[in-house]
């Protein structure tokens, strides 16, 4: 119920704003309903008339004056009534496809636009097959729904009733006799779909199995090559194959049986309303053409009587799905956005100092990873942060950056708690290489530009150049023009590293934070890196995650984190002095260099 309730309001939020066309989809809808169950009266009439002239044609008493007109004015009518239905039709149809299309395209802008508010915290737990599921699964079925089962519901749901309207006006015994079938083939309909609904969800389930498992071993196919273990591979799939085709199979048996399940009751439904039909005229004392007239109309209304039953038990498994998709989009619409402060403060230049004050921090309730760290950068300085893995080392780049706010204590930029500035001009200010460098697509200049689109190309080019990444980007031949995803544009880790440096270069930040990731590369890549951290670290406060102690040895000061606890800090020579747990750490790594 509450999966309705909000699956209801996600519609009633997109919808509100075309009530309009919907009104109008509605009533073209009860018209074109209208003219449908009208136009077999007509062709009643039509048989009714014809029997009439036939029967005075032949009696050479009334031969002078029997006359086609009457028959030929019922086929008219017949005729517009059939016209009207059609045209009725495609004018709902086709407004209903609009507004799908319509609603549906601002729904995925709304979801699309609801990620980019989100906090880090959302993109940290969920995996991103999980996001994606939202615009190709959850939004495709709210699209099919919305295309073809809401607006089919109403049209069948209307014909129903009109049929049902129809009958008991044309003859209420023969409108008994033709529902009397009805608990029968909703009880048939309804059996059949659910059959099919449970091996269908079997089905998505085993499909989004084998996909899991699709998607690691691709993933691992490098782990796989190497040790030869293809074949295993081929055998773990196998059974998810295997899952997925019976489910299938039996899914599709199950839905493949209602049509012409469906289609046998309907005609043995026309039998036997054509058998009471023909008794009712024998025995009502009904006249012969009247009674043919009657028998045709309600041929008519049986077969259509049975298309609503089955259109409506049929679609019912795609407004489920389209239910579970607004609830897990409308989900989606309640998560916490970034927290931008109303009015917020601007931050102009870095004036003095970054801190960190007796900062506790967990991302969870239950588990504290910061213990009351304390980080002082004054401006101008470069401090790294070391420390084993695990230690809270990325954690406290998400705090100043503001990716995550504190539990207690502050983080200061010009002793202003970074929670007072406007998220923006922080983040102008804040600029991160973080290790694992995204390349988007585009060209190599988009992808440098990114973070500041105005540039122009000399500034670009400078940029590359102290990121050591201009001669590189020279010798492709359509230099800084090349596709990212070209083949000549597979990128190394440290390349794209060093564009990742040249991005950062560019945008000229007060203040940055570099996550090193030079244990991937080969010792010249790893020159270049540290020659363009080098450059892009002058004369700017930095703060440095470093996992390479050479790397960091001129820092101003470098801070020694364990389990997320500050517990040396120093210069280099200080703290090899100190002879506690950095200078262990440098001395093993020294082995190793
Ligand atoms: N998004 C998250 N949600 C919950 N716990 C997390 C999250 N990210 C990190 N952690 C936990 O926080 C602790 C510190 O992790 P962090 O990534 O800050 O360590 P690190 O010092 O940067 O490690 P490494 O050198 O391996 O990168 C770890 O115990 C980790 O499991």
């Amino acid at each position: 119920m509450v999966d309705i309730k909000h699956a209801i309001q996600y519609f009633a939020k997109y919808l509100k704003r075309y009530w309009l066309s919907l009104s109008f989809v509605v009533v073209i809808t009860i018209l074109s309903t209208y003219f449908q169950v009208t136009a077999p009266t007509y062709m009643g009439k039509a048989i009714t008339e014809l029997a009439n002239y036939l029967a005075q044609y032949m009696n050479p008493a009334t031969r002078a004056i029997a006359s086609k007109t009457p028959f030929y004015h019922a086929l008219e009518a017949m005729m517009i009534f059939f016209v009207l239905t059609a045209v009725t039709m495609f004018i709902s149809s086709f407004l209903s496809s609009r507004i799908s299309a319509q609603a549906s395209g601002r729904m995925r802008i709304g979801l699309f636009g609801k990620l980019q508010r989100m906090t880090i915290k959302y993109f940290d737990t969920h995996q991103d097959g999980e996001i994606l599921s939202l615009f190709t699964s959850d939004l495709d079925n709210i699209f099919n729904a919305m295309n073809q089962a809401i607006f089919q519901l109403l049209s069948q749901f209307a014909l129903f009733v009109g049929i049902i309207w129809m009958m008991f006006n044309q003859n209420v015994k023969m409108a008994w006799v033709t529902m009397a079938s009805t608990p029968v083939a909703i009880i048939v309909a309804w059996f059949i779909i659910s059959q099919a609904r449970r091996f269908i969800d079997q089905q998505q389930d085993a499909t989004g199995n084998m996909n899991g498992y699709i998607n690691e071993q691709i993933n691992g196919e490098k782990v796989i090559i190497t040790q030869g273990l293809q074949s295993q591979s081929i055998a773990g799939f196998l059974p998810h194959n295997e899952k997925v085709k019976q489910a299938t199979f039996k899914g599709q048996v199950y839905s493949g049986m209602l049509f012409p399940l469906m289609q046998g009751l309907s005609l043995l439904n026309l039998a036997i309303v054509i058998f009471f039909g023909s008794w009712l005229v024998v025995n009502d004392g009904m006249g012969k053409a009247a009674g043919l007239g009657m028998i045709v109309v309600f041929v008519n209304y049986s077969q259509q009587y049975y298309q609503p039953i089955t259109q409506i038990t049929s679609i019912y498994n795609m407004l489920q799905l389209a239910v579970t998709g607004a609830r897990r989009l409308s989900d989606i619409h309640g998560q916490t956005e970034e927290k931008n402060p109303v009015n917020g403060q601007y931050l102009d230049d870095l004036q003095s100092d970054v801190v960190l004050d007796d900062v506790h921090f967990g991302y969870t309730d239950e588990k504290e990873i910061l213990h009351g760290v304390s980080i002082h950068v004054k401006k101008g300085e470069m401090v790294a942060l070391v420390g084993p893995t695990g230690s809270g080392k990325t954690t406290v780049m998400n705090l100043l950056n503001r990716f995550y706010d504190v539990n207690s204590g502050a983080v200061k930029f010009d002793n202003i708690d970074v929670r007072k500035f406007d998220l923006k001009s922080l983040r102008d200010h804040v600029g991160i290489v973080l290790q694992d460098s995204v390349l988007f697509s585009g060209t190599i200049a988009d992808n440098i530009k990114f973070g500041k689109p105005d540039a122009t190309d000399e500034e670009m080019i400078d940029a590359a150049k102290q990121a050591n990444i201009h001669t590189f980007i020279d010798s492709l031949p359509s230099g800084y023009a090349t596709k990212v995803d070209d083949e000549n544009s597979i990128f190394s880790t440290g390349q794209k590293q060093l564009l990742s440096i040249a991005r950062t270069i560019l945008t000229n930040p007060s203040f940055l934070i570099l996550d090193e990731a030079t244990s991937n590369v080969d010792t010249v890549t790893e020159a270049k890196i540290q020659a363009a951290m080098d450059n892009v670290i002058a004369g700017r406060t930095s703060f440095v995650i470093a996992h390479r102690l050479k790397t960091i040895l001129g820092a101003n000061k470098i801070v020694v984190l364990k389990d997320g606890q500050v517990i040396e800090q120093g210069s280099h020579e200080e703290l090899v002095a100190e002879n506690g747990f950095y200078s262990e750490l440098y001395h093993n790594q020294m082995v190793f260099e």
